[in-house]
């Protein structure tokens, strides 16, 4: 078994544990990686970063053999591997992607015993006992440790994350000298706290003799937890750096091919105007007794630690969910328990978050996916017209810069980020008058989310309410007038001013009173 044979740094040898050479991937005509070049050591956290669409997941795909690529060489802890990748955990290879897979309804030994081992012992019965103990030694190692009969469902999303690291570990090859743990967007729209248990943990992993790819385009964690970085751009690596030889702006400047001198737009400077926004007492799932009101021109924040309610406060606010009690006016209109499409009628609009299930339809074209909400009014002579909906899927793609521009292709064929921005334009072309943005930047690029942003600041400069919903602490607090603090579904603090600041916010987050004035006396000086 892997965890009683794997090899510690100073004995796995000066061999990287991934050296890919010159790797070649084309769709079609189009070229997704060029003579990318990748060495990742043994002990390190190395970050894989890049803008939207520059072959990160093409990349891990090639990996992981879901896909083959035109050419290139791939070694594994200095073992040429066969290309296209077959049973990639045999080589030691592990993605642990943002959705975990996991099902939530079954225990977490459940869970992990669908995965036993492959081989024979396929068609025996499974030795719960000894599974258990096995689960428990890789839980030691590294040293987290969570309730093996508990309900996947009662997880938080780093406990989850562990589960699926510890699944991993246990499918790889008793003779492994090291193992290669690919992490692909895992802290995406976690809160601090949770974002931090899993930087301790690709940190652990690393440091017990194994290699972490961290795909992230959270910068601050990659330069808090890597040790080095490679860029890539258009397909190549355009730079390979130890982290502490460099800063984010180069970073950035590697990624787009520019310098980024701000990493988010400011809030607009205005007045605000009349209450567009007016929440009494409402209540619904997790979510309770919310009171707050959002004025014309105003951009607020909702934070709080992982299942506080932010996220279903946005839900609950878009007609998603059900209100059990408390009332919604927007305009003065009451929006109480209205269906989506009332809500929408009436100017206040939801740009989900959780991508995949709420924002998309995957087999979907661009096209189809980005005009969805207007196509009734894209008629000529009384029928919808298909030249007028290409019209507008490609001024719609433009505007939120989705790269490729291909309107026909499905969404399914665009990187995660690039589905993002199909999910923002599709919402912002309504105008709304209430934009609700629940983790608005989840898996978008430093470029693009600036951009992204920027134009829910144009919005709210032009006299909408913007109430965005997120655990990134340092995006809300650029880009908020004041933030609201939920805990146990209720609002516990409000920031604003000198006092709101990426510490604050995690410190009321954490009801730590005494730390959330400390910062905001700091903020002051
Ligand atoms: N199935 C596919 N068919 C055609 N083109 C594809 C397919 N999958 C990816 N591509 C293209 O290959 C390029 C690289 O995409 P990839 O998903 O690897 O980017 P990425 O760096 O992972 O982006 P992100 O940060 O947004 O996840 C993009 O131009 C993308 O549109």
């Amino acid at each position: 078994m892997s965890t009683a044979t794997r090899l510690p740094v100073e004995q796995a040898g000066p061999a990287p544990a991934l050296k890919v050479r010159s790797l070649r991937k084309t769709y079609g005509g189009a070229v997704a990686l060029e003579h990318l070049d990748l060495t990742v050591r043994v002990g390190e956290v190395h970050a894989l970063l890049g803008q939207n669409g520059c072959g990160k997941s093409t990349l891990v795909k090639s990996l992981t053999g879901v896909i083959g690529p035109d050419s290139g060489t791939v070694e594994v802890y200095d073992r040429q591997v066969h290309l296209p990748v077959e049973a990639a955990h045999e080589h030691g290879i592990a993605v642990i992607h943002q959705d975990i897979g996991l099902v939530d309804e079954m225990t977490v030994l459940e869970n992990l015993g669908a995965n036993a081992r492959y081989g024979t012992r396929l068609l025996l019965p499974v030795n719960t006992r000894r599974e258990r103990r096995i689960y428990t030694e890789l839980m030691d190692r590294v040293g987290f440790h969570f309730d093996l009969d508990a309900k996947v469902s009662t997880l938080s999303p780093s406990e989850r994350a562990l589960v699926a690291v510890v699944r991993a570990m246990r499918l790889m090859p008793d003779d492994a000298a090291g193992q290669l743990f690919i992490l692909d967007e895992p802290t995406a729209a976690l809160p601090k706290p949770e974002a931090d248990r899993l930087l301790t943990l690709m940190r652990t992993v690393a440091d017990l003799g194994s290699a972490v790819i961290f795909i992230s385009h959270r910068l601050a964690e990659v330069m808090e937890v890597c040790d080095r970085a490679t860029v890539m751009r258009a397909g190549r690596d355009v730079l390979e750096t130890r982290i502490e030889d460099t800063d984010r702006a180069e970073i950035v400047a590697a990624m787009l091919g520019r310098r980024m001198d701000e990493f988010y737009p400011d809030p607009p400077n205005v007045t605000p105007g009349e209450v567009r926004v007016a929440v009494d007492a409402l209540t619904g799932p997790v979510v309770r007794d919310a009171t707050f009101h959002v004025a014309a021109g105003e951009v607020v924040g909702f934070t709080g630690l992982a299942g506080m309610g932010q996220e279903e406060l946005a839900n609950l606010l878009g007609g998603a969910t059900e209100t059990v009690s408390g009332t919604v006016l927007v305009d003065g209109a009451d929006l109480t328990g209205a269906t989506p499409s009332r809500i929408i009628d009436a100017g206040m609009v939801l740009v989900p978050g959780n991508r995949l299930r709420d924002g998309i339809w995957v087999a979907g074209s661009a096209e189809e996916n980005i005009t969805l909400p207007v196509v009734p009014q894209l008629r000529k002579r009384g029928s919808v017209s298909n030249s007028l909906i290409r019209a507008k899927a490609e001024e719609l793609m433009a505007g939120v810069g989705v790269h490729p521009h291909d309107p026909e292709r499905p969404l399914g064929g665009f990187s995660g980020g690039n589905q993002q921005k199909i999910v923002f334009g599709k919402w912002m072309q309504l105008d709304p008058q209430v934009l609700l943005l629940d983790e608005p930047t989840q898996g978008v690029d430093p470029g693009a989310a600036k951009d992204l942003l920027g134009r829910a600041m144009d919005a709210a400069s032009s006299g909408s309410a913007v109430l965005v919903f997120s655990g990134e602490h340092e995006m809300l607090a650029a880009i908020c007038h004041r933030v609201l603090v939920l805990h146990e579904g209720r609002i516990v603090a409000e920031l604003s001013g000198a006092d709101l600041t990426e510490e604050s916010l995690l410190a009321a987050s954490e009801l730590d009173h005494a730390a959330v004035t400390a910062s905001a006396t700091e903020g002051a000086a």
